[in-house]
C-alpha cells in the first residue's frame, strides 16, 4: 500500500526514486512520442517500479515534453499516455505517486525544464517532502542527471533511451552510477534494502 501524503512528510529522501520518462520507462524516438500508439513501455520497467513500490519506495516520474509546445500533440494525448502507464504500473501492484512534465519548449524561458530542477521540486512540494537530498534521479540523458544533482540526488545512468550516447559523450558523468536498465538499478537498490533491514 503506497504511504499516504501526510505519511510522506516523513518519507525519507533516500526512499524516494524519480524517473525521467522516454528512453527509460519507455521506448524513445528522435522523432519525439507523439501518440498513444507511440508510447512503447519497456515491460521490464513497469516491473521494476512495482517492485520498487512493494520494497517500500515512492516513486515519481519527472519529464521533458517540449512535443507540446512544438505542436506535435497535445496533453490530452500526454494525459492518456500516462493514464495507459499508471494502468500498467498498478496491474502489477505497483504506484506512481506524481508525474510532473514540462511542456514547454527550450525558448520559453520556464523553470520546469530539465536541467532545471523545477520538476523535481514540484515532485517535493506535491509530495510533501522534506529535502530531496540523498533521493535517486534515473535519467537516459545528461539533463536528467544535471537536474537531479542540482537538489542532491543521487543520480543514475541507464544505457536504454538515449543512455548509450550520453555514456559515449562521457560529459558530467563522475557521480552517475550507470545501469544497463531501470530494472538492473531497481535489483541493486531493492538488494540495498535487503542489506539495510535484514537482522
Ligand atoms: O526523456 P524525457 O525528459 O522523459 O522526454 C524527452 C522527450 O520529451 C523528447 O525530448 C526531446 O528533446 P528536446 O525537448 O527537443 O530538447 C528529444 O530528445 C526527443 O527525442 C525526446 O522524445
Ligand atoms: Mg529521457
Ligand atoms: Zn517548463
Amino acid at each position: 500500500m503506497p504511504p499516504t501524503s501526510n505519511a510522506l512528510a516523513t518519507l525519507p529522501a533516500r526512499k524516494l526514486v524519480i524517473l525521467d520518462r522516454d528512453g527509460v520507462i519507455n521506448h524513445d524516438s528522435d522523432a519525439y512520442i507523439k501518440s498513444l500508439d507511440e508510447w512503447i513501455p519497456y515491460p521490464s520497467a513497469i516491473s521494476a517500479i512495482a517492485r520498487l513500490t512493494q520494497a517500500g519506495f515512492t516513486i515519481a516520474v519527472a519529464t521533458n515534453q517540449s512535443g507540446i509546445a512544438r505542436g506535435y500533440y497535445d496533453e490530452a494525448t500526454l494525459h492518456a499516455m500516462h493514464h495507459r502507464l499508471n494502468a500498467l504500473v498498478e496491474a502489477e501492484n505497483g504506484h506512481i505517486a506524481h508525474i510532473a512534465y514540462c511542456p514547454h519548449g527550450p525558448d520559453d524561458g520556464c523553470d520546469c525544464r530539465k536541467p532545471l530542477p523545477g520538476l523535481l521540486l514540484q515532485i517535493q512540494q506535491q509530495l510533501s517532502i522534506a529535502s530531496l537530498e540523498g533521493s535517486w534521479m534515473v535519467g537516459d540523458s545528461l539533463r536528467d542527471l544535471q537536474a537531479g544533482e542540482a537538489v542532491g540526488c543521487n543520480v543514475v545512468l541507464v544505457k536504454t533511451g538515449k543512455g548509450e550516447k550520453t555514456l559515449a559523450r562521457n560529459i558530467g558523468l563522475e557521480k552517475a552510477a550507470i545501469y544497463p536498465d531501470l530494472a538492473a538499478f531497481a535489483d541493486w537498490l531493492c538488494r540495498q534494502q535487503d542489506d539495510l533491514t535484514s537482522p
